[in-house]
């Protein structure tokens, strides 16, 4: 067998998984697939009774959930994502559709009606590709169900009211996880097990053969896609790029403009579910008749000038921590959170419910919560915690982004107006002051451990067995490294003030070779000798001089065969994409954003050849070379 399929195909494309739920994310990542995760803010509430049968259901709201961050993701200054995947789960017993419990009674209800019985789970999923043309979002929807039906054992009311209190109930279709101790409840399960738990990746990639290996005119009434076709290699991805540009009229795909609506007025038409009726289609922007270019304008152009509104109140929130509380305690109701903060009561309402308006919190009866993404990357002690950044955001980069217009018009940073010092004092500052350093730390600490896995994995690198990060700060990358790379040696190089700091930073337990960090400043001290040099977002912060200086350094100690890896926001060539990177150069410091061809010819000067790049469409791209014998 070959052990590359048909998800193979979605390699090279920037894949969005539109969905909070954790099994979606482990069933997926299980597999291999490289994705995104971008949780929807549609909210389940379609009108039941208009859905002649439950998996309708399940699949409007699955289109409805992938629709929204397509068009969110587009509309804001995020990259056109090229695949959506949106899915919803639910429980049909005596024609009653149950989704997840609001709380525990309703979880009782919910096990009470499954006990004893045979019901259906069904998940609908919905699969959508996007493109931008002049600047027009355009999609093409596929959309399919799963059924699996599953037994309930006769069940004692203590059980029954045991398992609700283990709390696993609570975000689970039906009231029950099947993979945990839900699974003690099941008699027999008829189908996909997956499908159970919130995702049929069987149905799920036989859906992408169908669309990636399109059957041709001649058979197209008789191939049936029961199996899944294999890659064999990725090289022979190379046909991808053009099916998926020239992606039309495949079964079970309807095109959508940006609003959700069919651009031909027809609903979509799938293999698995009867037509639905049009009114049913939730449009994302107010029509009222206008002309579809009068609306689409606005609402993106609205969307930025809140998006300073939108930032200030995560910041906000961040900084208080709010999230963290809420990780701890939650639900929690607006006046418990003021009291444990020592903030206003009417003040933090307003802060709560426009997190929950921006989908970082879920608001119930209960009061708020935080969603599984706030929890991963917003409190502040999360193993991906992005809490550093958002403080160094708000304290560092807000003040500065005030004086955007005198930047502009005096073509330099800001630092004697933001903080009433000259850009090299705060600089001193950063290593006087513990706190400052502790939060700069943290801040470069979150970036690259989030990004570490994208870039250590960029290219295989297992032919190294030394590598010094230059710059490496608390070591989050070459913890990766040791990791992914059992045999590779790898010393982080930074200033004195930075090491003596590293120590918060560490992972707790080490499970694989220990990381060497080394003192010393990069443009004066000796190098640590290694076959692999590092320099990961260090480039972006010199003008070109000082680059010049630094690549002659490494340059001079490098062995022929020895590489550098650098790793930098790569611009593309026309310097307007990716956003965040351009945004990123109008802080104004002395060093810029470059694009690839700019780093090439710089490390071409430096006798760095057979410089390869690649973009990862995370934050962070990889650019490797090698040192050839005389620069
Ligand atoms: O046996 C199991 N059954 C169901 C689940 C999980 O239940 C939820 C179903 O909810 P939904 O489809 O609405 O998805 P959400 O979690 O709300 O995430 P979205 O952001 O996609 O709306 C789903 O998480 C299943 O995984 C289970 O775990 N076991």
């Amino acid at each position: 067998m070959v052990l590359h399929p048909v998800l193979g195909k979605l390699v090279s494309k920037r894949v969005v998984l539109a969905s909070a739920s954790p099994r979606r994310q482990e069933i997926l990542t299980n597999v291999g697939l490289r994705f995104e995760v971008v949780p929807s803010w549609f909210k389940e509430t379609l009108e039941k009774s208009y859905f002649a049968a439950p998996y309708e259901y399940a699949v409007e709201t699955a289109k409805q959930k992938a629709l929204e961050v397509a068009n969110r993701m587009h509309v804001k200054h995020l990259r056109t994502p090229d695949v959506v995947i949106g899915a919803d789960t639910i429980v049909s017993v005596d024609e009653q559709i149950l989704e997840k419990p609001v709380d525990k009674q309703d979880a009782y209800r919910m096990l009470s009606r499954l006990n004893g019985k045979e019901h259906s789970v069904f998940t609908g999923v919905a699969i959508i590709h996007c493109s931008s043309k002049d600047n027009q979002l355009e999609m093409e929807v596929t959309d399919f169900y799963e059924e699996t039906k599953v037994k309930f054992s006769d069940l004692s009311e203590d059980l029954l009211w045991e398992y609700i209190h283990s709390g696993e109930p609570m975000d689970k279709a039906g009231g029950y996880g099947i993979q945990a101790l839900g699974g003690m409840l099941v008699e027999y399960v008829h189908g996909d097990f997956l499908n159970v738990m919130g995702f049929p990746l069987n149905h799920f990639c036989k859906k992408l053969a169908e669309l990636y290996y399109p059957p041709s005119k001649h058979n197209v009434q008789h191939k049936k896609y029961d199996s899944i076709p294999s890659v064999d290699t990725f090289e022979n991805l190379s046909d991808v790029e053009s099916e998926s540009s020239n992606f039309t009229e495949h079964k079970g795909a309807s095109k959508l403009d940006s609003s959700g609506m069919c651009s031909s007025g027809s609903i979509y038409n799938s293999e698995n579910s009867s037509s639905v009726r049009s009114g049913f289609m939730v449009p994302l922007e107010n029509r009222n008749g206008m002309p579809e270019n009068a609306t689409r304008l606005p609402s993106k152009i609205l969307e930025l000038m809140d998006g300073f509104r939108a930032s200030k109140a995560l910041f906000v929130a961040s900084k208080l921590k709010m999230f963290d509380h809420l990780k701890n305690k939650g639900p929690l109701k607006a006046v418990d959170i003021a009291n444990e903060v020592g903030t206003s009561v009417c003040g933090t309402e307003r802060l709560l419910d426009a997190c929950a308006a921006l989908g970082l919190l879920e608001k119930t009866p209960q009061g708020y919560s935080n969603t599984d993404s706030t929890n991963t990357y917003l409190t502040s002690d999360g193993e991906y915690s992005l809490h550093g950044y958002i403080i160094h955001s708000n304290d560092h980069l807000w003040p500065l982004f005030t004086y955007l217009e005198s930047a502009v018009k005096e073509g330099s940073r800001q630092n004697h107006r933001a903080f009433g010092k000259k850009a090299e004092d705060l600089f001193k500052d950063y290593y006087h002051s513990q706190e400052v350093k502790q939060r700069f730390m943290a801040a470069m600490h979150s970036i690259a451990h989030l990004t570490a896995r994208d870039v250590a994995t960029a290219f295989d690198l297992s032919r190294f067995k030394s590598a010094c990060d230059l710059g490496g700060c608390t070591g989050a990358l070459a913890h990766e490294l040791v990791q992914i790379y059992p045999n590779l040696k790898v010393t982080v190089f930074d200033l004195p003030e930075v090491i003596a700091n590293t120590s918060y930073f560490q992972p707790s337990a080490q499970h694989t070779a220990p990381v060497t960090f080394v003192s010393g400043d990069f443009f004066k001290d000796n190098l640590p000798e290694a076959d692999l040099y590092i320099l990961s977002r260090v480039l972006h912060d010199w003008p070109d001089e000082k680059v010049h200086v630094l690549l002659s350094k490494i340059s001079a100690v490098c062995k022929p065969g020895s590489a550098l890896l650098v790793a930098e926001s790569v611009l593309d060539e026309q310097k307007t994409c990716p956003p965040t990177a351009v945004l990123q150069s109008l802080s104004m410091t002395e060093g810029k954003q470059r694009s690839g061809s700019e780093y090439k010819q710089l490390l071409e000067k430096h006798g760095f050849t057979n410089v390869q790049i690649k973009i990862t469409e995370n934050l962070l791209d990889v650019v490797l070379c090698f040192k050839t014998l005389s620069p």
